[in-house]
């Protein structure tokens, strides 16, 4: 193999470009409009990337939501019909066997051994010092900084805090590792020996009963790679922004039994790291992901024998990718074991939408990577005052938020749990942002008799009705601290006219889309509903009357149903009747002025006072 110049390295780690055939790639087309590369800074430089050629943050990311519903509609076209994974969890005679590794970005404003700035949307190639892409002569440096999430991290996985912990270099060539190397902890992690506990109602497969404990093998810190994008023609774009981002590696145990239950730990993992501000986005984002660990075995070898041959699918990036990949590889090897093959230990991959993982390469071992400590690193020693401090001033765990959301604030599990896992943990923020305003407006004080009522109203509102917006626009612009473009404090104040029914929840949904869309200034929400004469002024019980004789006009057949009631000739009293009649008059009234409930019962009472009687006497 020819030898690269570190001149030429260099050339085509910062431009892109390759001069002569190597050991890389071919000659790279050249990016047009593309500066020279200029130091700014002595450690950290910026790349200079004409923003005419450059991809604008995001510009080629599909939504996941997106792909996951053109996915959906793809199938529907093809008219077949997908297993639902419910009923997939176990094939009978085998056993699954799953092990995961996880791999989050930590909270850290630095790189794990340069002092370049973390960015996530930021321009490509603006944050990179000369260690980050292996420049000859430069040295790691440390940021202590990166151990407090990375031991945050560890406790919220009921992991031992190692006193003393090392870093290996563990070799591979890619194009997104510039120096060949990971520098990880692999024989000497930070933390070992975690645990986590897995419910009923994180969404564990129903075979696991109530709950299951998944053991946490060790948790490594450990650098990021390199972000590609593929472009036309075989091209890659390389973003080195993302080289050296301090991540941690979660490795658990080989004991999770069932795809949906592999699926949960994952999310369960998101949300403890999230809680306690270790790692600030999740899958959706790309600070989160997955590998998963897949074998099988007959169950007849279960008692005696060891477990089947692991392959590994790299890089998932969504709670049912790992879900999906995994009865897909379990399936796989299933097949493969029942024709008389063997199972051959691999790295596989995984697309969105397939139904089939792929072969990328036979599975590296740990002679493959030729680990050896890094010598230019010394041990990491992490005192027990740190570690004691950190561990008396974590947040809320999610278990115990679920408690609280559940037992106080009277939510379902479910829509507990979907509250706390949008917006990579900042919606249920926001809720409480809600909730606080409200209860202020609402003058209510927190005390022993705790009516949910208006509770539930916010939760509602912060999950469903918010939830439709962003069916349209992709994005509610939610911060980590829980505010987005619809303030907490005008959703609390719309929340507040309709709590007290001074508004319908037909103004309360269209005073939601003005403020969204910005129409409404903040702050704003009261004078607009006064300044349109939005204000809930209901029609006397006379307007009622008039209106229900409206509707009952030409209803013989459906007043027939309400005097067979009568006459002890129908068993149950016709309901679905009045309320086709209440639809109606709600249509043919001035609906603000209209409260369903009050149609109802003056209908009713007229049915029973005017229109029977008067039938009866014809
Ligand atoms: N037979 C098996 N079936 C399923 N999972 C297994 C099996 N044996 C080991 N595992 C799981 O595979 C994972 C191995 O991860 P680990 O990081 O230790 O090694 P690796 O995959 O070789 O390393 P890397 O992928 O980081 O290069 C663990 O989660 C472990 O529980
Ligand atoms: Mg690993
Ligand atoms: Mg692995």
């Amino acid at each position: 193999m020819k030898r690269f110049s570190p001149a030429e390295l260099s050339r085509y780690l910062l431009t892109g470009q390759l001069s002569r055939r190597g050991c890389l790639h071919a000659r790279l087309p050249r990016i047009p409009g593309r500066a020279p590369f200029r130091p700014t800074q002595a450690r950290t430089f910026s790349a200079q990337v004409d923003t005419a050629t450059s991809l604008p943050p995001n510009s080629t990311v599909v939504p996941l939501r997106k792909q996951l519903k053109d996915q959906a509609k793809a199938l529907k076209a093809t008219g077949k019909k997908k297993k639902k994974n419910a009923d997939n969890q176990t094939v009978p005679g085998w056993e699954l066997t799953v092990g995961i590794e996880i791999h989050a970005q930590l909270n850290t404003a630095r790189k794990l051994f340069s002092p370049a700035a973390t960015s996530f949307n930021d321009r490509p190639n603006s944050h990179v010092a000369l260690f980050d892409v292996a420049m000859p002569g430069s040295q790691p440096l440390f940021q202590p900084e990166t151990l407090i999430p990375a031991v945050r991290a560890a406790l919220a996985l009921n992991c031992a805090i190692q006193p003393v912990s090392r870093f290996d270099r563990k070799h591979y060539f890619h194009w997104d590792q510039p120096s060949g190397y990971q520098i990880t902890q692999y024989y000497h992690p930070f933390a070992r020996d975690g645990r986590i506990a897995l419910h009923a109602r994180d969404g564990i497969a129903s075979e696991d009963g109530d709950g299951v404990e998944i053991g946490i093998k060790q948790v490594q810190m450990e650098q990021d790679t390199a972000k590609t994008t593929a472009q036309p023609g075989e091209v890659h774009w390389l973003d080195f922004n993302r080289v050296g981002l301090p991540l941690v590696e979660i490795i658990t145990l080989p004991q999770i039994r069932h795809p949906a239950t592999a699926a949960a730990f994952v999310r369960k993992v998101q949300m403890l790291l999230n809680s306690v501000d270790a790692c600030v986005s999740g899958m959706e984002a790309g600070g989160l992901r997955a590998d998963v660990n897949v074998s099988v075995r007959r169950t007849e070898d279960v008692a005696s024998g060891p477990l089947g041959t692991r392959t590994e699918i790299k890089n998932l990036s969504s709670f049912k990718a790992v879900e999906d990949a995994i009865i897909a590889e379990r399936d796989r090897q299933i097949a493969v074991l029942e024709a008389g093959g063997v199972v051959e230990g691999e790295t596989r991959g995984w697309s969105l939408g397939s139904t089939e993982t792929r072969r990328l390469r036979g599975k590296e071992g740990e002679v493959d990577y030729r680990y050896m400590p890094d010598p230019d690193l010394g041990p990491v020693v992490i005192g027990e005052d740190l570690v004691g401090h950190l561990a008396s001033s974590m947040g809320v765990l999610p278990d115990a938020e679920i408690d609280e959301l559940v037992g106080t604030y009277g939510l379902s599990s479910k829509d507990a749990l979907s509250l706390m896992l949008l917006d990579d943990g900042a919606r249920v923020q926001y809720f409480y942002n809600v909730l606080e305003a409200l209860e202020e407006r609402l003058g209510l004080a927190r005390e022993a008799e705790y009516d949910q009522r208006h509770a539930l109203l916010a939760a509602n509102w912060c999950l469903h009705e918010l939830g439709k917006l962003t069916d349209l626009a992709s994005d509610l612009g939610m911060t980590p601290d829980g505010e987005c473009q619809v303030p907490s404090a005008d959703l609390a104040a719309i929340l507040s006219h309709l709590h007290r029914s001074e508004i319908t929840a037909k103004v309360a949904k269209d005073l939601l889309w003005s403020v969204f869309r910005g129409e409404i200034t903040a702050g704003g929400v009261t004078q607009t509903i006064d300044a349109a004469n939005l204000w809930f002024k209901e029609l006397s019980e006379q307007e009622y009357a008039e209106l229900a004789d409206q509707v009952v006009e030409g209803e013989d057949k459906v007043m027939g149903e309400f005097l067979r009631f009568k006459r002890g000739k129908a068993k149950a009293y016709p309901q679905g009747k009045l309320m086709f009649l209440v639809g109606k008059m709600m249509r043919a009234g001035p609906e603000q002025q209209m409260d369903p409930a009050s149609a109802e019962r003056v209908l009713r009472a007229r049915i029973e006072s005017v229109y029977l009687p008067a039938l009866e006497a014809s």
